[in-house]
């Protein structure tokens, strides 16, 4: 106590009862502190010493507070000259209650602060706290929501769900882009996550910061595309509309260029973009001066580009140039081991809200999977939902629930026969009346009573083979 403050004069009536009462907080508190106006520790006692696992207090005499307790606020306290009476601060993963309070001279100068910890176990207060938390946790993740939002994205790579070989390369390859400034080329079926990806990259790469841009070649008709691209100077129509107006290359300038379907591309426009590409440059529509763009481009396509130049089509030049570094996504069908996962990953985002709860049986997972999935994982969620609308309150999905909204066509997929290691009879015959289980079932369209009779047993014994199914 005696080091706490540099000048021993006590005559202030504020220092004078800061310091009778701190014999009284250093005690009842689980450590105590104290720093001068510039926020450096002028003192800290033991046993504050220990509970931040400080071997040598006196080797933090003189630091910035700051560069021992990163989580403090007591420069804030020095800063503003105001107490900052009740606060929860995070050490070290564990949660301290801080009472932090500046101290003034006889002039009313400010001198420094000091700080007590008023509970180390928060075990009485665990209501507050992990209300606190929670808290902490929603704000945290709508500063991140909102972060991504401003900058045109909504996914990061944690939302390309899957843990299969085909999924985990697709991340794995992402990241690699994401950790190299090239183009970059997703080759992938309609609903396979092309956008998914496109973002996450965009998330993780040295231009998050910046904007993503994204434009669907497709969708846009063919005498507009130029002018979505490039933009178009004042002047350049005659008609009303006599404004600059930027395209998606000037908006996209720092950040990520995301270029979907671009198989679409007219011959004439792949040729501009080449150009942009190669230059760095882009000219608006009706301006003859070339402006220069810093644009990362990702481009997406479900066709087969290859093809596509053999008949003449596509740009060759533009491919190589588009095709610097492929990530090929799998369809849905090649990877159904993520089936499960998927459902639960989406089953979360569609029952946003405690009114609507969505689960899925083994059953159900099966039923999914003996379908093809032409529509991908667009097509799954479409699939769920409607299940879901039309399931019982319970939310609980089956197979039943499942037949009854999958696509009356929907083309049924042949069981895997890949070669396998020799394996015991009862495992493979196990396997094999699952199969022949899920099958009448498909043909069937859930319909047990059917299946039953198809598979030559009793509607009761193909619920109790079901129930051990699931
Ligand atoms: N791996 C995935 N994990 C979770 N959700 C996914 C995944 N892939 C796609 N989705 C979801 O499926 C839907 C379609 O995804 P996205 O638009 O990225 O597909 P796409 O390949 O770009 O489709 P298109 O070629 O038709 O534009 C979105 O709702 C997306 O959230």
């Amino acid at each position: 106590m005696t080091q706490l403050f540099a000048k021993k004069d006590k005559t202030g009536l504020t220092r004078d009862l800061i310091e009778a009462l701190f014999p009284m907080f250093e005690e009842a508190s689980a450590g105590a502190i104290a720093v001068d106006r510039e926020a450096r520790i002028t003192w800290i006692n033991s046993s504050y010493s220990r509970l931040l696992g400080i071997p040598e207090p006196a080797a933090v005499i003189g630091l910035p507070v700051r560069q021992v307790i990163p989580h403090t606020r007591m420069p804030e306290v020095v800063e503003t000259g105001s107490p900052l009476l009740l606060d929860i601060m995070e050490h070290d993963k564990q949660q301290l209650v801080v009472t932090r309070l500046p101290y003034f001279d006889d002039a009313g100068t400010l001198m420094g602060a000091v700080a007590f910890v008023l509970y180390d176990d928060l075990q009485p207060l665990t209501p507050l706290v992990s209300k606190y938390r929670r808290l902490h946790q929603d704000l945290v993740a709508a500063r991140k929501a909102l972060a991504r939002r401003s900058r045109g994205t909504r996914y990061s790579l944690g939302d390309f769900v899957g843990a299969s070989p085909g999924a985990l390369e697709v991340k794995r390859r992402a990241r690699l882009a994401a950790g190299r400034d090239m183009p970059v080329l997703l080759l992938g079926e309609t609903g396979t996550g092309k956008e998914v990806l496109a973002q996450a990259i965009h998330s993780m790469s040295g231009r998050a910061e910046g904007p993503f841009v994204g434009v669907n070649v497709a969708a846009i008709p063919e005498n507009l595309l130029e002018a979505e691209f490039f933009g178009v100077a004042p002047g350049a129509y005659t008609g009303a509309d006599r404004r600059t107006r930027d395209g998606k290359f000037q908006l996209a300038n720092g950040g990520t260029l995301f270029l979907d379907e671009v198989g679409d591309m007219p011959l004439p426009l792949q040729a501009k973009l080449l150009r942009a590409l190669q230059e760095g440059e882009i000219e608006p529509l009706g301006s003859n001066k070339v402006i220069s763009v810093n644009v990362r481009v990702i481009a997406a396509t479900s066709r087969n580009l290859e093809a596509m130049i053999a008949e003449g089509s596509f740009r060759s030049d533009l491919y190589y140039r588009l095709n610097v570094l492929e990530i090929g996504i799998p369809p849905l069908r090649e990877r159904l081991a993520d089936l499960g996962v998927l459902c639960e990953a989406l089953l979360e985002d569609i029952c946003e809200g405690p009114e609507l709860r969505g689960e899925m049986t083994d059953t159900a997972i099966a039923a999914l999977s003996g379908y093809s999935w032409p529509g991908n994982i667009r097509e799954l969620r479409n699939v769920l939902e409607r299940a879901l609308t039309m399931s019982e309150d319970s939310g609980l999905l089956d197979a039943d629930a499942i037949f009854k909204v999958l696509p009356r066509n929907g083309v049924r997929l042949p069981p895997a026969h890949a070669s396998r290691p020799a394996r015991p009879l009862a495992e493979v015959l196990a396997e094999a009346e699952s199969d022949a289980i899920e099958a009448a079932l498909v043909a069937c369209r859930g319909n047990r009573s059917r299946a039953a009779r198809a598979l030559g047993i009793s509607r009761s014994a193909l619920y109790e083979k079901l129930s051990k199914m699931s």
